[in-house]
């Protein structure tokens, strides 16, 4: 969508659910997740390993989709996550600059639909993204407990905006879109971090967990001002691997000049923010190394500010960054709290090599399927983790009215 009335609309609408202080309060939900994501990970303690992106792409997805339309993910077969994820897919190698010849030639488009294929794909494309996020904002707005469908619809009504329910219901899913990608597969790098450049940050945050944490119970999203190390590792990964290297295409409304170029107005600007986030000026030596440290201040107590680029920047940079760094900050602490992570076994019992750069190509850039291992440091682990039962016994509408209550003190 241009940079138009109607699309600021939409993003001082996800500004009322997605900046810092709102985003804060998903925070119970996002812990509750992570704890069923590492029981998920217990059951299979002590085999050749698991292949983790259901396990990642199931907590993530029960996170949005509960806060978003009010009922959770329990499974990575669910349907509706399969159904996500095919069509992420299938968007990623729509918007590649240059994958259908139309991009080139606009006039194209004038042809009749046999001599141009893309079409159909379009309109199927949009036909089951429709169905499924009109079915999900309907599954909200009909919930019993608060969540954001119902809340946003509440607030356009209110205030008599001019958005129709059906645009408000492809808002939401546009969050849910943008949302499942960049966290589910920041986690699945994680844990490529953790089996292929472990020189010295595991023990140093299991120093800071100990230290700080304990032993007696999980961290939780209150000790961040006391975990930097965390902090330091969750950014280092958004440097490290940007789940979005070529960032997203834009187009400059004006002429601009750059360093001496000249750049015409209507141009596609892609920003390489693979290589931004290479920059050895900003981010000191050895860029492609896992190095949690160079985001620590000289006395190594608090965070470093450095610039990020793989949310994007300027007027359409991601309204989902504090929610996205909330969700993986707590997972991270949890999995370095609770497991020794290495790479699974082969048939024949010998560790796997994970390759640290294997991975897709398009918009998103995910590391290819692997298997690693979760083993319990401790017997306390199991204990703790397993303390309070399964997390679906939990009441999720209570917990999101909790939410609700915050939104109306804001
Ligand atoms: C590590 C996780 C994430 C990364 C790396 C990421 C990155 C990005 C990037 C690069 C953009 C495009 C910015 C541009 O156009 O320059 C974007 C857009 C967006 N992101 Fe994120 N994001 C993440 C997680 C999230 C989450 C958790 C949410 C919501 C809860 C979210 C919601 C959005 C939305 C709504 C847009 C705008 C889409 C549009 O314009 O149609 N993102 N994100």
């Amino acid at each position: 969508m241009n940079y138009t009335e109607q699309f600021k609309e939409h993003q001082r609408l996800q500004a009322t659910v997605l900046n810092a202080t709102p985003a804060a309060a998903y925070s119970p939900f996002q812990a509750l997740e992570s704890q069923q994501l590492l029981l998920d990970l217990l059951e299979n303690a002590g085999g050749s390993g698991i292949d983790v992106q259901g396990n990642f792409q199931r907590a993530t997805a029960s996170i949005i989709h509960a806060v978003l339309y009010g009922f959770r993910i329990k499974d990575s077969s669910d349907p509706v996550l399969r159904t996500v994820v095919k069509l992420n897919e299938e968007f990623s190698d729509f918007i590649k600059v240059g994958a259908h010849i139309v991009d080139q030639f606009p006039v194209l488009n004038n042809l009749p639909g046999f001599l141009a294929p893309w079409k159909a794909k379009a309109e199927n494309h949009y036909t089951t993204k429709k169905a499924l996020r009109d079915d999900n904002f309907r599954r909200g707005t009909e919930s019993k407990s608060w969540n954001i469908s119902k809340h946003l619809k509440k607030n356009v009504e209110k205030d008599n905006l001019a958005m129709p329910l059906d645009e408000l219901s492809f808002e939401v899913g546009t969050i849910i879109d943008a949302a499942l990608d960049g966290t589910s597969d920041s986690l699945i790098w994680f844990i490529v971090a953790c089996v292929t450049q472990d020189s010295g940050f595991i023990a140093k945050a299991r120093e800071e967990l100990d230290a700080h944490v304990g032993r007696d119970r999980l961290p939780i999203p209150e000790d961040r001002t006391n975990l930097p190390y965390i902090t330091a590792i969750v950014e280092e990964l958004f440097c490290w691997r940007p789940v979005g290297p070529e960032g997203v295409p834009h187009m400059n409304r004006e002429e601009l000049s750059h360093n001496g170029y000249t750049i015409p107005k209507g141009s596609v600007v892609i920003p390489n923010v693979w290589t931004i986030a290479r920059e050895e000026a900003v981010f000191g030596p050895s860029p492609d190394e896992f190095i949690p440290d160079r985001w620590l201040s000289e006395d190594g107590k608090s965070p470093k500010s450095l610039p990020v680029a793989s949310f994007g920047y300027g007027r359409r940079t991601c309204p989902g960054r504090h929610f996205a760094r909330n969700a993986i900050w707590i997972v991270v602490a949890q999995l370095l709290w609770a497991f020794d992570i290495k790479a699974g076994l082969s048939e024949t019992g010998e560790p796997t090599v994970v390759d640290p750069i294997a991975c897709t190509y398009g918009m998103v850039m995910r590391a290819l399927p692997f298997k690693a291992s979760f083993n319990p440091r401790g017997p306390w682990v199991r204990e703790i983790i397993t303390r309070n039962g399964d997390t679906y016994n939990r009441d999720i509408g209570a917990m999101l009215d909790r939410i609700g209550e915050t939104f109306t003190k804001l």
